[in-house]
């Protein structure tokens, strides 16, 4: 039986799609009930482990994004599940079953990568149609589909161009739409806004919310940008080399991490393993306690100390730099041989500190967090 699956959009009443590819005699169960599972996959590429023993479970309907630095085997996890590499060991499943032997064109996915790869001879309609047409459906469905979609991503004025003629975020959102118009239950997505600047990376991250509620679609994205994968997921794998080093949501990540490469990927971090910081390295042997800039508070040297005083670390230092940064201050304050850093709301500031200024670091010792090295 042929799968089928409800479209929706705001600009027109639902539109029942009907799934023409028979992905069951493929091994696959219908679409829209997508589970991914990782089972323990190693890919080598000669004797480089690119991704090593990944075990992962990804939840149907969930935005999973996969980060990590340049090397860390972020793109081929996302290639084994696309299709497009093997794993030399382990296994791939969807909704329970193995995808081994499923040509990456049978897998039932959208896929955005970074550089759009639109067909640059094509127009827009065409693009658009093309998955259509590959699913075998009737020209005039096919219509009524692109009218939609390109509808819902606000490119109803720009059907007949070629993707030349387009901006980068225009070419992007022809691209997310092109991925979601044939209806697959995963859709993947490949550093998809890495090629655009900052305010329309913004932009297109609250566009890709959108789509990602409206379409309920189990996302995987990729990206090295830490703060396109805080907002966009549910969760984050953080990889490094080849291998999970924090799997959590965002709050968690950011506010637990579990090591020190993830409190840094992920933010900047305030490392307190130092003497003239109150840590005894005896005491705690292959930790590092660390607080995130927010959660130090930055007053003159002989301010009046807080009533939670007893509740505080208090340091002393030397103001080095102060940087506007919009709606925050942020500090860099020399304490002895290490440079904390502090980050301040413009609008909660009592005071403003300049460069020699001498001042009272303290943070809640409740929001220390203990490492892992
Ligand atoms: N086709 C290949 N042949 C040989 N080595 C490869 C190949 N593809 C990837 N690698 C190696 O595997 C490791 C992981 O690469 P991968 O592209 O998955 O990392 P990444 O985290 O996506 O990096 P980036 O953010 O730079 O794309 C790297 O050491 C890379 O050099």
């Amino acid at each position: 039986m042929s799968p089928t699956a409800t479209l929706r959009s705001d600009a027109a009443p639902p539109l029942r799609l009907v799934e023409q590819t028979n992905i069951e005699d493929q091994g696959l169960e219908s679409s829209n009930c997508a589970q991914i599972e990782f089972r323990d996959v190693t890919k080598m590429y000669g004797p480089i482990a690119a991704v090593s023993e990944l075990s992962l479970s990804i939840r149907r309907g969930e935005f999973l994004t996969i980060l990590g630095p340049s090397g860390s085997g972020k793109t081929t996890a996302l290639m084994m599940l696309a299709g497009f590499e093997a794993p030399t060991k382990g296994d791939i499943l969807i909704s329970g079953k193995s995808v081994a032997a499923v040509p990456s064109y049978r897998r039932d996915q959208g896929i955005v990568f970074q550089s759009y790869a639109l067909f640059p001879h094509l127009t827009v309609r065409r693009n658009l149609e093309f998955p259509l047409e590959m699913r075998g459906v009737n020209a005039r469905d096919r219509m009524s589909r692109v009218d939609r979609m390109l509808k819902r991503v606000h490119l109803d004025a720009f059907g007949e161009r070629m993707p030349s003629q387009l901006s980068g975020g225009q070419q992007q959102r022809v691209a997310l739409a092109r991925a979601l118009i044939a209806d697959a239950p995963i859709l993947l997505l490949d550093e998809p806004l890495g090629a655009l600047d900052r305010n329309l990376r913004e932009q297109m991250q609250g566009e890709i919310k959108a789509l990602h509620r409206e379409f309920d679609k189990t996302t995987i994205c990729v990206t090295h940008d830490q703060e396109e994968a805080l907002t966009l997921s549910d969760r984050i794998v953080v990889m490094r080399g080849g291998r999970i080093e924090q799997l959590d949501t965002p709050e968690a990540l950011y506010d637990r991490p579990a090591t020190r490469f993830v409190a840094n990927f992920l933010g900047e971090a305030n490392m307190l393993d130092s003497p003239e910081l109150g840590f005894e390295k005896k005491a705690n042997p292959g930790t590092v306690p660390m607080i995130r800039p927010e959660r130090v508070r930055i007053a003159a040297e002989r301010a009046k100390p807080l009533s939670d005083q007893d509740r505080r670390c208090v340091v002393i230092g030397t103001v080095e730099e102060m940087i506007y940064a919009g709606p925050l201050r942020k500090y860099q304050v020399r304490v002895g041989g290490n440079l904390l850093v502090v980050r301040e709301h413009v609008a909660s500031a009592q005071e403003t500190f300049g460069p020699g200024d001498r001042v009272r670091l303290d943070w809640l010792r409740a929001d220390v967090r203990s490492l892992g090295e």
